[in-house]
Parts: C-alpha cells; structure tokens; sequence
C-alpha cells in the first residue's frame, strides 16, 4: 500500500509532470507557429530589402557610370587646360625673356642718358654760378632804376591828384563854349525831293556855308519874291545823317556833364522830322537819325569816362495826343490821363516829368535799339488804330543820365530830351471839324505854349509859363535855365509848301533871333550887324544900278531871264540877311505900306515877315516896350472885333468881358473871318505877335487873343501913332484880285500836304480862329 501510495504519488507526480509537457508543448508549438510567421515575414521583408537593394545597386550603378563619363569628360578637359597652360606659360617664358632683354636694354641706354646728364649738370652748376652773379648785377642796376622810376611816379601822383581838378576845368570850359555858341540854337534842314518828284519846282534859292538861307516865291517875280533867313546853320538835301549829327554832337557831351538839353524837330508833315530824329531805318548805322546816334555817344563817352564817373542811364519813351493823354512806348499799357495826373502840375524833384514807371534803364547801344524798336512798333500800331495820329502827336523820347563822380560822390545829373513835334501845318486851312479841329486845336496851343517858353526864356522873364501845355510841362527841366536847346527846322522844298515854308522859317527865324538879342551877345553884335546891314544895302544899290546899266545896254530880256539875274547878283551879295535884318530900306518899305495900303496887301508874308525881321533887330528890351505897347492896343482891338464880328452894337467891353468868364475855350470858336484873306493874314501876322505875349496866362484863349490881330503888332515906324491903326481889318477887295493867283498856288497846296494822311473836311472858320503860331 504504501508503495502503492508511493506508486500512486508517483503516478501523479507522472501526470503532473506529462502534463506540464503538454502544456510546454503546447506552448512550444504556438513558439514554433510564432516563429514561422515570424520567419515568413522576415522572408517578405527580406524579399522587399532584396528587391530595394537591386534597385539601389542599379541606381547607383547608373550614377557610377554617369560619374565615370563626366569624369572622362573632365580629365578630357583638364588634359586641354593642362595643354594650354603649357602652351601660355611657354610664351610668358619668351615673352618675359624678351622683356628681360629689353630691360636690359633700357638700363644701358638710362645709364648712358644719367651719365650725360651728370656731365649737363655739372655745366648747369656752373652757368647758375654765373647767373647768379649776374642775378647780383641787375639787382643792383633795378634798385638804381627804382629809385629813379620812384622820382617819376611822384610826377605823376600829382598829375593823378590833378587829373579831377582838369576834368572838371575842362567840362566848364567845354561848356562855356557851348554857352558861347548859344544856348538856343537853330539848324534848318531841307528834305530832298523823294523820288518821283525830281520834276518839280524848290522854293529854296540859295544856302549859305553860314547858315544863311534864300527861298524864293514862285508866284512873285522880282525882289518881293525872294526872303532871306539866317540861322545857326542850313543843311542842304544832300547833308548825310553823319554830317547832321555831328553839330548835333557837342550838346550830348554837354548832357552827361550834368546839362540839361532838349532837341526838337519842328516843320510841317513830311518835312522829314522823324527821319532827322529817328532816321528812315533802324538796320542800316548811317540812316540812324539824331536819337541813336546821341545815345550811341552818350554810351561811348560814359564809358571812356568810366574811371572817373559811373553813369546810369535811362529812357522815357512817350507820346503827347490832343493835350490830354500819352502813351509810353515801351510800356504800352501805360496810358495816364493826364487832365487826372497830378504828376504833370510840376517836374519831380528826381527830375522826371512824367511818372518813373515808365522809364527803362539801359545799358548800351544795343539796348536802347532793341527799346526803341518796341517802341516804335508800339507806336505804329496806335498809329494805326488811332487813324495815323504820330503827325498829330508829339514824340518825346527822354534820356536820363546819372552820373557819380567816383573820387568826390558828387551826383551829376542830365537830360536829353529828343522831340519830334506834331507836323505844323495850318490845319485850318484844311478846314477841318470835330475831332481834326480838336487836334488842330491841340498842336496850335502846345506848339504856341513851345514859343511862349522859348521866348520868356530869351526876354528872361520872371514867368515862364511851362504850364500853358503839356509839351512845354514835360520839357521844362530841359528849356531854360542851364539848358541848352537844338530847333531842327525841317523843310519841304517843294514850291506847293511854299506857304507853310515861310511859315516854319519865321517861327525859326524868331527862335533863333532870341539868341542874337541875348545880352551878352548883343552890344558887339548889333554894331557889325548894323555896319552889315549898311556894307549890304550898298552892295544891293551897287547891284541895282548895274541891273539898270545892263537892262539899258542890252535888249529886254524875257521874266525868267530878269529873275535869274537878280537871284545871280544876290548870291554873290556879301551878306544874304541884310533884307531880312530890315535896315533903312525895310524902314522904308514900311513908310511906304502905309502911305498905300493896297500896295501892301499884295504881299502881306513879306509885309509881316519884314516886321519879324525889324523885331528881331531891335532887341529883345524893344520888343518887351513894344510888347507893352501892343498889348493894351491888342485888348482894345481885340474888343472892337468881337463887336464887329458879332454885329450886335452893344456894349462891346462888357460882352466880351462876359463871354471870356463864360468859357474860355468859345472865343476860339466864335471870333472868325470869312475871308480867306484875313485868314491867311492872321496866321502871318500871328508870327509877329504871339512870340510878345509870353507872359499870358497861357490859355488856348490869350493865344487867340494875341493872333488874330496882326496889325498891331507892326512897330512903330517914324510916327508912334502908325502901328494902332488897324490897316489891314478890313481888308479891300481889291486886294484880294490883286494877289489872287499866288492865293490859289497857296490854297491849293496845303490840302495836298495833309491828305497824305487824311484828308480833312469841315468848317474853315472855326478853326481859322484857332490858328496857331507859327
Ligand atoms: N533828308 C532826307 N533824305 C531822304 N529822304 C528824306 C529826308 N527827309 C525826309 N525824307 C523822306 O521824306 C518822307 C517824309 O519824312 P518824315 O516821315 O520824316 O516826315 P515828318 O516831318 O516826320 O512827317 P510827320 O509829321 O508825318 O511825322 C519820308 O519818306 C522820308 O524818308
């Protein structure tokens, strides 16, 4: 049993244990299952890795091959460079030998050049030694020389000190000499005949070398029928611009030494005014007319004395139209009124006459051309907007100079003042109306207010009426006082411009008589004036006679042949004023005029001009006497006209008197003549008497009053009573036939000479009692 216990624990034990086996085999065999899907799976992913590492290996085999043939190809290209690099370093290797030659070359060739130069320096050394001692030399001959240029310098140190003191020395004797010469001066110039008019006939007869001038009236044969005038000089048609200015030229100096001046051109329309101011043509420098050429000077000689004084220039450039308005040229939208300009009541204490906005300062020639021709094309278009006005409007062009004396700092100041007046024709002729009579109206009044100026300059008078217009406004800083003034005269030698000839010649006659009756000049010139006078009246008497012997040796010869014979014999008369001077002769003719009044009226130009030539004679206190004298008569004549003109048997002192308070500017209106021979007398009378009433209040009025009566204005000739007797108001029919045809010849040209501008119309009356000076 107890084995049998045994056995039976060690069955159990036995099945325990087999059953352990099991267990283990069991386990083992889901170990085995494990390990062969392990093992199948390491098979798959052995497989894959096989598969990857084929590709691999067949890729990278493709690199290797790719590798080996870029490789090849570069050990190609290596074996190149390594060839090419033989190749350059084998020709530096020639080349740098070839250089080394070369440099060897050079060194011998340096080498020899320092030796040579060694041997020029050692010259060199000693040729220095001998300059230098030559150096010693000079020095010493230089400092000798220095004290010897020393002593001169001195000399001319003083001369320098000197140099202000003589330039100014030499400015007053330069000026005094312009004083000598006048400080009113007259040149007449006489236009040529343009082309196309070479047929026709010249009233000028004779020109003088001084300044004498005859002109002859077509329609008088004989003596009546020829004048003389004397003036500061007479330029023939022939004279160039050039020889024009060189007269001209001493006054423009006179300006920039600190002098006043004022040159005005005055003649009738187309007499050639604006071609001797202005020239015909700014392009060509020999046509350049009197306004170029001074400021063309005035630069030239403010530059030669630009050491001494600094000059600054300026230009004005206006235009006075009908009194009322004027335009600057340059600035053309500078139009003033002048009637609201306060301006004009007085010249600016800088000197300007009108407003500084308009004044441009310049700087050379160049300048003042390119100014002028902006000016001038300016004025051509007003000239044609405003129906041509330039020949009935006074050009101004004002040049202002300012000078600073360097060494001193004094100022200098000057103006040139370049007039070219309105054409001074007798408008009323043309019997103008409206606005032509306004403008006549306006020249006549400006162009009187001119003379009046120049005249109470000449009489010196305490007034001077500048304000009677606004030219004489504008020019008073260059009219009067130090200033020194230039009348170019301008003439048409054309027969049919006699009138206006005679005219323009009276008035110039009468401006440049004023100088001859200047003090100064007076007392030794009235002397050899009058022994003149007498030498010419015996030569005349002597030519006479030897006229008659001829007439009565020879048979008679035809009018021209008679006329051409006393115009031969007068040319070679010693003087050509005596007529014009009225001597004994002109006395005589006087008596005899009045003792036959239809005589004289057959030339009244002639009978009014002698007077103009004794008035001029006489002197300057004489004609203030006479003046005087004439004026009371003038208000009493004046008076009795005005009631015979209006026909109203009235008191004739009190309507006057009413009419004059009424409105100033009627009586020039109102008192007319009809007859166109008082017309024509009244303007030639107008020439002996306007110039005397200097000392009016100036107005359009007192200039009428003094025009319209001629007679009084006669001197006195032996009986003092003559002179008031009213002769020639009325005038006789008869007279009228008497010198008819020269009228006509008379009458016709005027309306000739303006229709080249425009022809005017309207009523002759009105404007006959405007008439103007002239
Ligand atoms: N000395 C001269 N030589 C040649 N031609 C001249 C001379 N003077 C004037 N003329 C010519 O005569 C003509 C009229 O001259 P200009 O225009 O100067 O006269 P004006 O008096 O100024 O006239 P206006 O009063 O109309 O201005 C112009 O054709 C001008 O070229």
């Amino acid at each position: 049993m107890k084995k049998l216990q045994q056995i039976k624990i060690e069955k159990a034990k036995m099945e325990e244990k087999e059953k352990l086996q099991e267990q283990d085999l069991i386990r083992l065999m889901e170990d085995n299952d494990h390990y062969k899907r392990q093992i199948s799976s390491l098979d798959a992913e052995l497989e894959s890795s096989k598969h990857a590492h084929e590709k691999d290996r067949l890729k990278l085999e493709a690199q290797l091959e790719q590798i080996r043939v870029e490789s090849e190809n570069k050990i190609l290209e290596l074996q190149c460079l390594l060839s090419e690099s033989t190749k350059k370093v084998q020709e530096l290797e020639a080349f740098s030998e070839s250089k080394l030659v070369k440099l060897k070359r050079r060194e011998l060739g340096y080498k020899h050049f320092i030796d040579s130069h060694f041997g020029s320096l050692q010259e060199l050394r000693i040729s220095s030694e001998s300059i230098r001692q030559e150096v010693m030399r000079t020095k010493e001959i230089y400092v000798e020389e220095l004290s010897h240029f020393g002593f001169n310098l001195k000399g001319l140190v003083d001369a320098a000190q000197n140099y202000h003191t003589v330039l100014e020395e030499n400015r007053k004797l330069y000026n005094e000499v312009q004083d000598l010469k006048g400080n009113i001066r007259v040149y007449c110039r006489i236009r040529p005949f343009l082309p196309g008019q070479s047929q026709k006939l010249t009233t000028i007869e004779y020109i003088g070398e001084n300044g004498e001038l005859v002109v002859t009236n077509p329609s008088k044969l004989g003596k009546d029928g020829h004048r003389l005038f004397k003036f500061n000089k007479v330029f023939a048609p022939a004279v160039t611009q050039e020889e024009v200015f060189r007269d001209t030229q001493p006054l423009i100096r006179s300006v920039l030494d600190g002098y006043n001046v004022c040159i005005f051109a005055y003649g009738q329309t187309g007499s050639g005014k604006t071609y001797t101011m202005s020239g015909p043509s700014m392009s060509s420098v020999e046509n350049w007319g009197v306004n170029y050429r001074a400021l063309n000077d005035l630069f030239n000689i403010s530059q030669s004395r630009k050491s001494s004084i600094a000059y600054e220039v300026g230009v004005q450039m206006v235009e006075i139209y009908n009194e009322q308005k004027y335009v600057c040229h340059i600035f053309p939208d500078v139009f003033f009124n002048l009637r609201t300009l306060g301006i004009w009541s007085t010249t600016q204490p800088n000197g300007l006459a009108v407003p500084d906005a308009s004044m441009h300062p310049v700087k050379s020639t160049a300048n003042v051309l390119e100014l002028m021709n902006i000016g001038l094309m300016n004025r051509a278009v007003g000239a044609t907007a405003l129906n041509e006005r330039s020949s009935r409007s006074h050009s101004i062009l004002t040049v202002h100079v300012r000078g600073i004396d360097l060494e001193t700092n004094d100022i200098l100041r000057g103006c040139l003042h370049l007039v070219d007046l309105a054409g001074s024709e007798r408008v009323d002729r043309s019997e103008a109306t409206g606005d032509r009579l306004r403008e006549a109206q306006h020249i006549n009044k400006s162009l009187s207010a001119l003379g009046d100026v120049i005249f109470a300059l000449a009489q010196k008078s305490s007034h001077v009426p500048y304000r009677n217009s606004k030219l004489t406004q504008v020019l008073q800083s260059s009219l009067g006082g130090q200033a020194k003034t230039l009348m170019f005269v301008q003439l048409n030698p054309d027969v049919e411009s006699f009138s206006e000839t005679i005219s323009t010649l009276k008035f110039a006659e009468r401006v440049s008589g004023v100088e001859l009756g200047a003090a100064r000049n007076n007392k030794e010139g009235r002397g050899v004036k009058e022994l003149m006078d007498q030498v010419a009246n015996l030569k005349d008497t002597i030519a006479k006679k030897d006229e008659e012997i001829g007439r009565l040796r020879v048979p008679k010869t035809s009018g021209n042949g008679e006329r051409r014979s006393v115009s031969s014999t007068r040319h070679s008369s010693a003087s050509p004023r005596r007529q014009s001077l009225g001597g004994p002769r002109a006395n005589q003719i006087s008596g005899e005029r009045s003792s036959k009044p239809t005589q004289k009226a057959a030339s009244d130009v002639d009978n009014s001009s002698e007077y103009s030539d004794r008035q001029s004679d006489t002197g300057s206190q004489q004609s203030m006497d006479d003046f005087r004298h004439h004026r009371d008569f003038f208000r009493q004549s004046r008076l009795a006209v005005v009631d015979a003109d209006l026909n109203l048997g009235e008191d004739t002192d009190s309507r006057a008197t009413a009419r004059r308070g009424q409105n100033p500017n009627e009586d020039v209106v109102l008192i007319g003549f009809d007859d166109a021979e008082s017309e024509e007398r009244l303007s030639d009378i107008s020439d002996g008497v306007l110039s005397m009433g200097t000392e009016t209040d100036g107005s359009i009025n007192s200039i009428v009053e003094y025009t319209l009566f001629p007679e009084t204005t006669k001197p006195p000739s032996e009986t003092p009573e003559k002179p008031f007797i009213p002769a020639k108001l009325p005038r006789p029919t008869q007279k009228t036939v008497q010198t008819g045809s020269s009228r006509m010849s008379l009458k016709k040209s005027t309306p000739k000479v303006l229709s080249s501008k425009k022809p005017p119309s309207g009523n002759t009356s009105a404007v006959r009692s405007s008439k103007r000076w002239q």
